[in-house]
């Protein structure tokens, strides 16, 4: 991943450069937004994550949420993409620190992080069964009790 991009993999050449501090509020929006903009070039699983946020809201306009509904799923959703920027700084500071070659912590970090972005993804597929769920089911003519249906599978 991260050593792939060429831009990157010319670093080293850098190495003498000093690193300021950001001299203004407005140098640190400017990295910031930097940084939105590589991870979003760079990872195409954060893009998917995007893209599925936006037909979440598509579904959540069609069928009207309510209030609290649109909580959790922001909620959801932005879980999700915060794991993909956890796991992008994870993989890239284990490159720069490994460098190309192989050690079984340099996985186990990657993979720990990978399954962080999964737990997350699960997280939100639970949300978002709970929340659409009354109004799938409502556009059908089918009126449901979440919490009888718990109540009555847990007996
Ligand atoms: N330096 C390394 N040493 C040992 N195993 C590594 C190393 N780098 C990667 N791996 C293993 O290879 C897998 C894939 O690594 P890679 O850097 O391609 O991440 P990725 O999961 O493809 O990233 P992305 O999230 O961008 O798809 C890791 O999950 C890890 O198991």
């Amino acid at each position: 991943m991260a050593l792939d991009d060429k831009q990157l993999e010319g670093a080293p050449k850098d190495y003498n450069k000093k690193v300021q501090r950001n001299s203004s509020f407005f140098r640190a929006l400017k990295n910031s937004l930097h940084g939105i903009w590589m991870i979003l070039v760079r990872e195409r699983n954060l893009r998917i994550h995007i893209f599925l946020g936006f037909l979440i809201l598509i579904a959540g306009l069609h069928y009207g949420l309510v209030r609290s509904d649109w909580l959790w799923v922001t909620v959801a959703v932005f879980t999700v993409i915060s794991s993909e920027f956890l796991n992008t700084i994870i993989e890239a500071l284990v490159d720069l620190v490994v460098e190309k070659r192989y050690h079984p912590l340099a996985g186990l970090a990657k993979d720990v992080a990978a399954g962080g972005v999964l737990a997350a993804v699960a997280f939100e597929i639970i949300i978002l069964l709970i929340v659409f769920q009354p109004y799938v089911w409502r556009q059908f003519g089918i009126v449901t009790n979440f919490s009888q249906f718990i109540h009555n599978f847990s007996r």
